[in-house]
């Protein structure tokens, strides 16, 4: 082959996996002399030993910001020389051709071009929104992870690992167990994959990156860090471990005396640190687990648990090129080589996680070495959870009184780690030994310990068209528990819903309309999916029929269709060696709403969920028991639009791995199945079976208080942007006139017969003639 041909073919085979030809010139021509113009080397499983030799190079230049483009191609060389043999390379052709499965999915059929339903059969309400998924088999698998003994500078940072977010439509990567599920029995991941590769193919094509073998690889958005903390920087005690993993060393440690040094079992002092101010060892303990003489590696904490790690990179130190390297940069180099050199193919694997396993392990060790762990009453807090603390330590005042209005923005759980002097005060959440190590009480810290105290003007905090008060008319009871209040539906992590223009078919749409279709004489295309007819009237109010068969779908269930899946996502999650057999969905009427692709306007008469709330709303706590519940401020005609239940999307294995790490206390709402119209999409995949969780993130809705029978609201699916029917949006309607300040109320749907059922049902004290809560009614 003509060796301008083979060049070429090398561009392309990098280019595949998004290394620019500028990237591989040098680096080529590099390997080329090395060895000596033999390209099979060069070629031989999909120019390995190229990819290799890019890679490396590019951490190189990482590393030491060199410039020289000199430099880097005497590096390469030298790297090259240095090449690891048992590297393992992305396939560039495995790749590209991964690239190319964009999955298709088939516009699915209209309810009118669909088959009816043919089994009708008691409803069972285990289907009903207030159903949880019962799984609760623990999968808490420990991973195997490799330090990397490459020296490296950071400065301290922490981050806190949220749920992994996204707002509908768009994708972020997976970092969960249910990514482990969900890729169970797929092959393991190719090793090197750098983040602009993934989120080049995430540019390229949400689907692609939603079965793309790297989205296992993709960590949420990380929090700003902090960064700047003096009193961190020099150690009140050093570890020298014989491990890079403080694993099981059972060093002692001396809080009477500020500076101690630990090797393995031996003690002794060192008075180079003893002169450090303002540190006490009660307030901060800090371990430097020294590798090599080029970087010290340190592990502090704080009473209350807060372990910070620091890495110093004496290397660094003199060099007049050094400059601070941003931390993404640094994470995503370690992941990299984690990966290559140390064949990590875990999932899950994330530099964070690592992080994270280290602060517990040494948080273990430490609490190990005091005699004390191991008490049923005493757990130490991973570093999430010691980050909340900090965020609570900073939410409270001098003397643990809380302080109104912290200004903490919506969406950041992050904090600095600060020790501030008081830290002592926060009597009962920590203690210290003797030795002054920390031990952290059993205490479930939840939302409500970090968010900041609710805006009681306006709930919504500006996110709706209204603004909905909270009030308290009847006790001392401050505030509701903590949430993020978000306006639109938003995605946890792996839910799959396609919101591309491109699958709204003709007939899903009316691109010929203008203005306001209700305007017109002949229904448009939108109407389709309610008969030919619109389900609002002109004064944008749910029709009588239509609104009447919804009510009559929520009283009597059994007497509407009910489908049963061959392969029930639900069971499938319990149990998915032996599913049990479907236990049947109802299947629901649907309001289509017009929408982007529609001709006509925002004020179309068939578009009024998608509008938002209207009416005047207010939160107010209950008088009997119920908690806090949500009333209407002004009359409300039968039919009318109130709002959304609006809350994370959860596929139904994400809620089952939920309902399993929360605890009774944290569990605020109840997630809403979206299984109305499971039946027009064949074998429902997991990313396709979907329900609502309003427990962290939701809207006002998540304050409708359940009534049994006669609630004044009735639920209705509502199609809006995506024609695929697993997802749709959930709205409330009035089921009849209701008048001002008349509470607000929903049927969950909850039967609280159901004994077997894994979530115990509260204690219904609805007052409604028809309670089902009988033992409760009667008692
Ligand atoms: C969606 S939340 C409603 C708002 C809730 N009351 C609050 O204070 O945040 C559901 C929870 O409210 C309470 N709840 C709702 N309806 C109830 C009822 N009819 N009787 C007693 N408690 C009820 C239960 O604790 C239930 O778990």
């Amino acid at each position: 082959m003509a060796p301008n041909v083979r060049v070429s073919n090398a561009f392309r085979a990098m280019a595949a996996i998004g290394i620019p030809e500028e990237t591989v010139r040098p680096v080529l021509k590099n390997l080329l002399n090395l060895y000596d113009k033999n390209w099979e080397h060069i070629e031989e499983e999909n120019y390995r030993a190229l990819a290799d030799a890019i890679f490396e190079s590019q951490e190189n230049k990482h590393l030491t910001q060199s410039s020289s483009s000199e430099d880097t191609a005497e590096q390469s060389q030298l790297l090259l020389r240095d090449k690891r043999a048992q590297h393992e390379v992305v396939s560039a052709e495995k790749h590209l051709r991964d690239k190319r499965k964009e999955p298709t999915t088939p516009r699915h059929p209209s309810r009118l071009e669909r088959t009816e339903h043919p089994q009708l059969c008691p409803r069972d309400k285990t289907t009903e929104p207030g159903f949880v998924s019962p799984q609760t088999h623990c999968r808490g698998k420990q991973k195997e992870i490799v330090l990397s003994p490459q020296t490296c500078h950071s400065q301290e940072r922490e981050e806190l690992n949220r749920p992994c977010l996204r707002e509908s439509g768009t994708e972020f990567g997976a970092d969960s167990p249910q990514t482990q599920l969900k890729d169970k029995g797929k092959k393991p991941i190719p090793q090197i994959a750098s983040r602009e590769q993934i989120s080049n193919s995430k540019r390229t094509s949400s689907a692609l990156i939603k079965n793309h073998p790297y989205n296992a690889l993709m960590k949420p958005k990380s929090e700003p860090f902090t960064d700047d903390i003096p009193h961190f920087e020099v150690p009140i005690a050093v570890i020298h471990p014989n491990d890079s993993c403080p694993s099981r060393n059972e060093g002692i440690q001396d809080g009477s005396e500020p500076m101690v040094f630990l090797n393995g079992n031996e003690k002794y002092e060192n008075d180079g640190v003893s002169d450090i101010p303002n540190k006490s060892a009660s307030s901060l303990e800090l371990a430097n687990i020294s590798e090599s003489s080029s970087a010290d590696f340190e592990i502090a904490s704080s009473p209350l648990g807060e372990v910070k790690i620091s890495l110093n990179c004496n290397s660094a130190l003199g060099r007049p090129d050094f400059h601070m390297p941003s931390l993404d940069a640094v994470l995503k180099m370690v992941e990299d080589k984690c990966l290559k050199s140390y064949k990590i193919i875990n999932p899950d694997f994330s530099i964070m996680k690592l992080m994270k396993e280290l602060c517990q392990c040494f948080l273990d060790v430490g609490t190990e070495s005091t005699g004390e762990k191991g008490e049923g009453h005493t757990n130490v807090t991973p570093t999430l959870d010691s980050l909340k603390k900090s965020c609570i330590q900073n939410a409270l005042g001098p003397k643990g009184s809380r302080v109104d209005n912290l200004n903490m923005p919506a969406g950041s759980l992050n904090c600095s780690l600060n020790f501030p002097s008081s830290a002592k005060d926060l009597k009962g959440s920590q203690s210290s030994n003797s030795r002054s190590l920390v031990v952290v009480h059993q205490k479930q810290f939840t939302l409500d310990d970090v968010r900041p105290l609710h805006d009681v003007a306006d709930i919504s905090k500006g996110e709706e068209r209204v603004r909905i008060p909270l009030v308290n008319e009847i006790s001392s009871e401050p505030y509701p528990p903590s949430f993020y209040y978000i306006p639109h539906n938003i995605v946890y992590q792996n839910a799959y819903i396609n919101f591309s223009l491109a699958r709204i078919g003709d007939e899903d749409c009316c691109s010929n309309c203008f203005g306001d279709c209700m305007s017109s004489s002949i229904p448009c295309a939108c109407a389709r999916e309610t008969g030919g007819e619109f389900a609002y009237t002109l004064e944008g109010l749910v029709t009588k029929k239509f609104l009447d068969d919804c009510i009559s779908m929520s009283h009597d269930p059994e007497k509407h269709n009910l489908f049963y899946c061959q392969d029930c996502p639900l069971e499938r999650s319990k149990n998915e060696d032996l599913p049990d057999q479907c236990k049947g969905h109802l299947v629901r009427k649907f309001i289509k709403e017009c929408w982007s692709k529609c001709g006509c306007n925002k004020q179309c008469g068939n578009r009024v969920v998608q509008r938002g709330i209207t009416c005047n709303l207010q939160v107010f706590l209950t008088p009997h028991g119920k908690g806090w519940g949500l009333r209407t401020l002004e009359d409300l005609p039968r039919g009318a639009f109130v709002c959304e239940y609006v809350g994370e999307i959860l596929t139904n294995t994400e809620l089952y791995e939920r309902n399993m790490r929360s605890t009774g206390n944290e569990r605020h709402t109840y997630p809403v199945l979206l299984d109305a119209d499971w039946g027009s999409e064949g074998v429902l995949k997991d990313e396709e079976a979907l329900c609502l969780d309003a427990t962290f993130y939701g809207n006002v809705a998540r304050f409708i208080n359940h009534r049994c029978f006669d609630a004044n609201l009735v639920e209705i699916p509502v199609e809006i942007e995506a024609p695929d029917h697993h997802y749709y949006h959930i709205a409330f309607f009035t089921s009849r006139k209701v008048e001002a300040l008349e509470e607000l109320t929903w049927d969950y749907g909850i039967d609280f017969n159901d004994h077997d059922h894994p979530v115990k049902a509260f204690r219904c004290l609805c007052g409604s003639e028809g309670c089902r809560d009988v033992k409760h009614t009667h008692s």
